[in-house]
């Protein structure tokens, strides 16, 4: 297996049902005994978690279930009352079919009121590939449920988009296994698994050979992040440029202080004669200018632009245009979206673009399949990295790499906050990352600026208080990086 394959997989990396189904495959041979090795974990969870008590295991006829059945032996075997409520039984001669066999207590039936006389149910009934709604005698079984662990996932949960099937459970606690899935991270599922605590369940190596990840978990590890050195100016930092409109100066002030306070060497802020004059009092470690744009991308410095907060229709027009024929690597938010209102090809050859649900659907149409997959198919479409944002920002390249960012918090709900992450995105953009990899950065870091000034401020914080926080959020992604590499 080489080096890359195995860095592809690092914990952070997510599966889909399909990879795990592909890497059962090949390990056909070891099945039983990853069966029982998830079943042992999923049991002593539930041992560390809980006080002994009333459990009842509610298995489906899959492989899902056939976990189950070995929980309910662990648990048994450890003096736990338990029994198991089989929803269909396994298909005979099937894996989990020999693990129901090893089941030799109680078996009851598969309906509400034994559901309720349990202190705690076990969901095995489906695994993350379930792909049709759920049946409403589950549906019907778990609403009389009084707590709930799942495996894998609360039944019903779609495993790569995070779409519900219906009503699915809701669990207290929800054991992932190998590995997370992309829907554990997005919405609605989320919502549903309670705590997610992932096992190893002795999954050997060469499983993932010929596996490709595709889905991450936006961690610090995801990206490399460049260093101090002691030979540094300005101009070996970055260089991020933006347009300052001449109504709203606000949101350019928020997206070139964010630039400033995550490392970029200089920002540039070009504006219009009575813009300038006051982006020159507002913004004093700024250098503030007059040019138009198209004077500006001559200078060869700057390269990186912030288009679109605080912009106007008509100053998008004026000024996007001409970035985009220089070929600057242009981040796209707020007005310049607006400006692209239902035609996405007027933002090609943008890098990256950083719209809320609202501005993407704006752009892009209404979503029908999922957050995931629509942000995935606008960035392979438009070949630019989509940052979706909100509390499970999608972070997706062209190239089909996913990564989804928890790191975060409700404090980031102000408005300003979307344009301190198009600054802090430019930084490192600027600081020569390349765009999705600064876009993942910068979510992190801008999540955790949120995270230190909500503790600092009690909760409550406003785009100026998450500012001040960039730099030691840029230094915690650092320490974070350095512990990974000694480990
Ligand atoms: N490598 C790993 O990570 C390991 C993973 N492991 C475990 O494997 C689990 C995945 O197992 P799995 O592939 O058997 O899927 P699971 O959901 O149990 O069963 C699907 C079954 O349900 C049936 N079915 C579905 N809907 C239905 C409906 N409406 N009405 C009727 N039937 C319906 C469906 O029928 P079919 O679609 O074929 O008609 C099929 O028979 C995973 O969650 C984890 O717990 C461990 O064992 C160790 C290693
Ligand atoms: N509930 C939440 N949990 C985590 N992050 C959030 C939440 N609500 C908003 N955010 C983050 O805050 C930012 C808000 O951006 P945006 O809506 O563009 O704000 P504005 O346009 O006012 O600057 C985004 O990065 C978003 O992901
Ligand atoms: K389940």
């Amino acid at each position: 297996m080489s080096h890359s394959e195995r860095m592809s997989f690092e914990t952070n990396a997510l599966l889909t049902p399909h990879e795990t189904l592909q890497m059962d495959a090949h390990m056909s041979s070891s099945l039983e005994f990853l069966m029982e090795n998830a079943g042992a974990m999923v049991a002593r969870l539930i041992r560390q978690h809980f006080k002994s008590c009333r459990v009842l295991v509610a298995c489906g006829p899959g492989n899902n279930g056939g976990d189950g059945y070995v929980v309910a032996r662990y648990l048994q075997g450890w003096g736990w009352p338990v029994s198991v409520a089989p929803w269909k039984k396994p298909q005979h001669g099937s894996l989990a079919a020999r693990a129901a066999q090893e089941w030799t207590g109680p078996i009851v039936a598969f309906e509400a009121a034994e559901a309720m006389r349990a202190e705690l149910v076990v969901d095995a009934v489906f695994g993350a590939g379930l792909s049709r709604p759920l049946p409403e005698d589950v549906v019907h079984f778990f609403q009389h449920v009084p707590r709930c662990v799942a495996i894998d996932v609360p039944s019903g949960v779609d495993g790569v988009t995070g779409a519900c099937w219906g009503e699915v459970p809701q669990a207290l606690l929800t054991v992932a296994l190998v590995r997370k899935r992309p829907g554990h991270l997005l919405e609605p599922a989320t919502g549903r698994c309670g705590q997610v605590v992932c096992v190893d369940i002795g999954m050997p190596e060469e499983a993932f050979s010929g596996l490709k990840a595709r889905y991450w978990e936006n961690t610090p590890s995801l990206w490399p992040l460049p260093l101090q050195y002691e030979q540094d100016h300005k101009y070996t930092r970055g260089v991020v440029s933006l347009y300052g409109g001449a109504h709203m100066p606000g949101a350019a002030r928020f997206a070139s202080d964010s630039a400033r306070h995550t490392g970029a060497g200089l920002v540039c802020v070009s504006s219009s004669e009575e813009g300038a004059a006051l982006y020159r009092t507002v913004l004093p470690g700024c250098v503030v200018d007059q040019k138009t744009p198209y004077d500006s991308v001559k200078d060869q410095r700057r390269r990186v632009w912030v288009c679109g907060p605080g912009l106007t229709f008509k100053e998008v027009e004026s000024v996007l245009p001409t970035l985009l024929e220089a070929q600057c690597h242009v981040i796209a938010d707020a007005g310049a979206l607006a400006w692209a209102d239902g035609l996405p090809e007027k933002l090609r050859g943008v890098k990256v673009m950083t719209p809320h649900l609202g501005e993407f659907v704006r752009v892009f149409g209404p979503v029908r399949t999922s957050r995931l997959e629509a942000a995935q198919q606008a960035s392979k479409e438009t070949g630019s990295v989509i940052v979706l944002k909100g509390a499970d920002t999608v972070i997706a390249a062209p190239d089909g790499r996913t990564a989804i960012n928890r790191h975060a918090t409700p404090a980031l709900a102000t408005a300003g906050s979307g344009d301190v992450l198009s600054g802090i995105i430019a930084a490192l953009c600027a600081s020569g990352m390349p765009a999705w990899e600064a876009s993942c950065a910068a979510v992190w870091i801008h999540g955790e600026a949120g995270r230190q000034a909500a503790q600092a401020k009690g909760g409550w914080i406003v785009a100026e208080d998450l500012i001040t926080f960039l730099g030691k959020a840029r230094h915690a992604a650092e320490k974070s990086q350095k512990l990974s590499i000694n480990r």
